[in-house]
């Protein structure tokens, strides 16, 4: 199925924005993409992808009915998984099936979410982290080739959030050298797997694991759920999918039930524990939370999700406004580009500062995951505690903060921005949903609070804490810091405002344990507190790494790239100076007036943007392919484009609707 689309001149509009740029876009491309080469090659991947069309629909996905739309996702995955497997992967190295450019290009495909996207997101990551060497030689190059499809099943219906409260039940039967998977109760069943439903015919179980009468709580399994020639569900399998959802309507979400369902034992993944063919449980890991390790890396690759998505939502919403013009300034004047309202700058070009943020910080973050887990390999687990606090926080804040800025976006569109054709409701449906899935925005935050607290005593008494939340160190005793209304001044206050957070959630612990609390009530009264703390903390973290892989990936760069990118990092702090003011006032000497000066800078800041704003979105690279927007093409044809995808609704497709005959015309005629 492929649709052509008519080329189209450029939108005058738009084609003055980019007369306007005082920048080399291509420079600042680079830094994103983190190098020449890493443009190049991306580039090449997409062209690859995406220059025989195979990725248009002639019918809009959202006009499908369920049954159709998944249909249609899978034909559109298996023609992207023949590209990936047989010339995207000889260009990036097999073991660089996770690049991001594969994920950005396979947006091209799919408006919404492809059914195999769990498996290379999560089945085969659970494979290469938790395996033994022989069970990745036995199951790896099976799933890299999609001679298996696989899901991640570890949520139940009962349990999402609380892992150690899992019911499914995996139990070692030494006489035959098998496991038997059971599902004791309704509650128990595996709920949620993205491909599981209708896709999968393997899924990687979270389970109970009993053995020699004692159970050792939660390890995975490699389970085939499906005959691998009719698809039929092997007997002793429950499977299906869960329903229509706010998004992921073609990821065939699944559920999962076991009647004592049998595997070898040799499907335990046995890297960080083992159980023996007599039913002797070997424990071999040195850190009791490494069968989480999947969670962990997903919740690091988030981070950089997160600035696709919000680089997508601006790129729409950017090039929109400097097309939409409404409302007179003053009488028979022309009506302006809504662009040029301060307000919507105000609401557009934090989204473009806040894209460069998640993105520096996530490449930062993926090196500090690496060279963790590279340790881990070694056997030192010392720096775990602090990966897992950081990827906590950065992927609950990401989510979050860039859910709120697409909604803006959508906002920032008016009307048009509530079509689905202008793909802001699916980025933001998508979106919607990380901040839920691979843990909870509060829990996770609550993970970190855990680690900043102690990190805080620590400090206290006067030890040396880890790199993240060494500024403890400085600030852990110090009552407000001097307001200083430089870069460093803004970060040095960020941390102030975390450390004077995380203090008095200490004191507050403490005081209710004095008042006769025990420590875990204590703790409950202060979580809301602690939540607050932890983001705090992390904006300290973003708003620090931002900042500094800036200047460091600017150094070479040429004068009016850097003054660019500089003027979007200080604009990046100077927002949420500004959104914070209760915290400054309460954790730094800032003054009124020192915060109407910050409030003034802000705003001439969204005007010297202004005039590379469209450019600005350019450089993020976008093919229209991957923005699927009505809104946001490069050209900027906004309004040919709403009427061409009007014209697609099933309901134009005949003059009138045959309701009109059944029902309205005997209404009209008293004859209902
Ligand atoms: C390629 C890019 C693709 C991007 C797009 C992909 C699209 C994919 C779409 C959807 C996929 C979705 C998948 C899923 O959602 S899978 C299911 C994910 N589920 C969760 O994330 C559940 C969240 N819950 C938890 O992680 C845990 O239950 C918990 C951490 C909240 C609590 O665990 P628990 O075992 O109860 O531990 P405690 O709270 O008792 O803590 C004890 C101790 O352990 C520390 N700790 C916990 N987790 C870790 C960890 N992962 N690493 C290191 N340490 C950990 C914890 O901090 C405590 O430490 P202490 O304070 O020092 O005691
Ligand atoms: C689109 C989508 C795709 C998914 N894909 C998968 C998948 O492929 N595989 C898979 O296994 N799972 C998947 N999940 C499940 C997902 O991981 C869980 O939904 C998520 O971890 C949240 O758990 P929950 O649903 O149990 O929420 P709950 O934990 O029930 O949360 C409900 C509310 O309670 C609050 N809460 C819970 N515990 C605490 C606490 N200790 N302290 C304070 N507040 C708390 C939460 O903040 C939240 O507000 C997916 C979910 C979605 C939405």
């Amino acid at each position: 199925m492929k649709a052509n689309r008519p080329k189209r001149d450029v939108h005058p509009d738009l084609a003055r924005e980019r007369l306007k740029c005082n920048f080399n876009i291509e420079e600042v491309t680079n830094i994103i993409d983190g190098g020449k080469d890493k443009t190049l090659e991306r580039k090449k991947i997409e062209d690859i992808a995406l220059n025989n069309g195979a990725c248009l629909d002639e019918i809009p996905d959202e006009c499908l009915s369920i049954k159709e739309r998944y249909e249609n996702a899978i034909r559109k995955s298996c023609i992207y998984s023949n590209i990936v497997r047989n010339e995207m992967l000889e260009i990036t190295g097999m073991e660089n099936f996770e690049s991001p450019v594969l994920r950005r290009t396979a947006d091209a495909f799919f408006k919404d979410i492809s059914p195999f996207m769990l498996h290379l997101g999560m089945f085969v990551p659970t494979l290469i982290g938790q395996s033994t060497p022989e069970q990745m030689a036995e199951w790896l190059p099976k799933a890299l080739d999609m001679k298996i499809i696989g899901a991640y099943a570890q949520t139940e219906l009962g349990h999402g959030t609380f892992i150690r409260g899992l019911e499914t039940t995996a139990t070692y039967d030494p006489d035959k050298e098998e496991f038997v998977l059971h599902s004791p109760t309704i509650t128990s069943y595996k709920w949620w797997a993205g491909g599981l439903g209708k896709t999968a015919n393997h899924c990687v179980v979270m389970a109970q694991l009993y053995t020699q009468g004692e159970c050792h709580g939660t390890h995975l399994f490699i389970v085939q759920i499906r005959d691998l020639d009719t698809h039929m569900p092997l007997p002793g399998i429950k499977v299906g999918e869960i329903g229509p959802r706010m998004g992921f309507s073609s990821a065939d979400n699944g559920f999962l039930g076991f009647n004592s369902f049998r595997i070898p034992r040799q499907n335990m993944l046995m890297k960080h524990a083992k159980v023996e063919k007599d039913g002797c449980y070997v424990k071999s890991a040195k850190h009791g939370k490494l069968t989480y390790g999947t969670m962990v890396f997903i919740r690091v690759t988030l981070v950089s999700e997160m600035s696709f998505n919000l680089s997508k939502a601006a790129t729409i919403a950017i090039r929109y406004s400097a097309v939409r013009r409404q409302t007179e300034l003053r009488p028979n004047e022309p009506e302006p580009q809504i662009l040029d309202y301060p307000t919507q700058q105000h609401k557009l070009f934090i989204c473009i500062a806040t894209a460069h943020a998640f993105q520096l910080t996530s490449k930062w973050l993926w090196d500090t995951f690496q060279a963790v887990m590279a340790d881990v390999r070694k056997g030192n687990v010392d720096a775990l505690p602090e990966l897992h606090a950081l990827s906590s926080c950065l992927k609950a804040v990401s989510t979050s903060d860039a859910l709120s800025h697409i909604e803006q976006c959508r906002f920032a569109c008016g009307g048009h921005g509530y079509m689905l054709s202008s793909n802001l409701p699916f980025i933001y449906s998508f979106v919607a949903a990380t901040r839920t899935y691979e843990g909870d925005y509060t829990v996770l935050l609550l993970q970190t609070a855990r680690f900043l607290v102690k990190a805080w005593e620590q400090a206290e008494s006067g030890n040396n804490v880890t790199p993240t939340v060494a500024y403890l160190n400085r600030t852990a005793n110090t009552k407000r810091v001097v307001w200083d209304n430089t870069h460093e001044g803004i970060i040095q206050s960020f941390q102030a405002i975390a450390a004077g957070k995380i203090g008095q959630c200490v004191r507050s612990i403490r005081d209710r344990i004095k008042s006769g609390m025990d420590y875990e009530d204590a703790w409950l009264m202060t979580t809301v507190q602690l939540v607050a703390a932890a983001e705090a903390h992390c904006r300290a973290v973003l708003v620090n790494t931002y900042w500094n892989e800036m200047i460091r990936l600017t150094k070479s760069s040429s004068a009016n790239v850097k003054t660019v990118m500089h003027q979007l990092a200080v604009l990046y702090l100077m927002y949420w100076a500004l959104e914070k003011t209760g915290d400054l006032l309460k954790y730094s000497s800032v003054s009124k007036q020192d915060l109407d000066d910050l409030q003034r800078r802000y705003e001439e800041l969204l005007a010297a943007l202004r005039p590379n704003a469209v450019s600005l979105v350019d450089a993020f690279d976008l093919r229209d392919e991957i923005l699927h927007s009505s809104l946001g093409s490069y050209d900027g044809c906004v309004y040919e484009r709403l009427m061409e995808e009007a014209q697609k609704s099933p309901l134009n497709a005949e003059p009138v609707n045959p309701s009109f005959h059944k029902y309205i015309k005997p209404l009209m005629q008293g004859k209902l």
